[in-house]
């Protein structure tokens, strides 16, 4: 079911800051900010040659990550995505199997303009995990 690993998201208070450290500090390409307030952040993304890391911050105030970033005020490790080649066929799955996707269980379009779905930390062993349709079926092992 599992294809690539699309993005390590981290949690930040201040993604201005962060970003200038991954670009300044770490030499890495930072995107620019993406507002997305369907889903409560701003995003940046950096690429990487195997992957990208997505900085996340709080948006408005019902951001999903706020009570995260109150328990990690200097930031922290907060999603993994995982790109499967059938987002409802896993949903189905994972729910056929007890796990908990979050919301009301319909994919919503993330960052990357692609449906995206996310199951409770609490049944990943303390990891929340996000799942990306990938655009190449190929990628699913
Ligand atoms: C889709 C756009 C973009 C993209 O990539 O395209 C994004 O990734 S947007 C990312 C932001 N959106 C989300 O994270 C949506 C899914 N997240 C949620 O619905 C909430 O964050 C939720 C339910 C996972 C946690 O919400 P909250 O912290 O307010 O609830 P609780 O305090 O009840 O937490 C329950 C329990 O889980 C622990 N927790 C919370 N967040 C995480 C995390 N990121 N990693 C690991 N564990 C987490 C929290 O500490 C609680 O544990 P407990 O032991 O009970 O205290
Ligand atoms: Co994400």
């Amino acid at each position: 079911m599992l294809g690539r690993i699309n993005h390590i998201a981290i949690a930040v208070p201040d993604i201005a800051a962060a970003s200038a450290t991954y670009r300044d500090t770490l030499g890495a390409k930072v995107s620019a900010p993406q507002l997305l307030p369907e889903h409560g952040v701003t995003v940046v993304f950096i690429e990487l040659p195997n992957t990208k890391v997505e900085l996340l911050e709080p948006l408005g105030d019902a951001s999903p990550i706020s009570a995260f970033l109150a328990k990690n005020p200097d930031g922290g490790m907060h999603h993994i995505c995982y790109e499967v080649d059938d987002l409802m066929a896993a949903r189905d799955r994972l729910i056929e199997a007890g796990a908990r996707v979050l919301g009301n269980g319909e994919p919503k379009i993330g960052a990357h303009g692609k449906p995206v779905l996310f199951l409770h930390p609490k049944d990943f062993f303390g990891t929340l995990i996000e799942l990306e349709q990938s655009a190449d079926v190929s990628t699913a092992v």
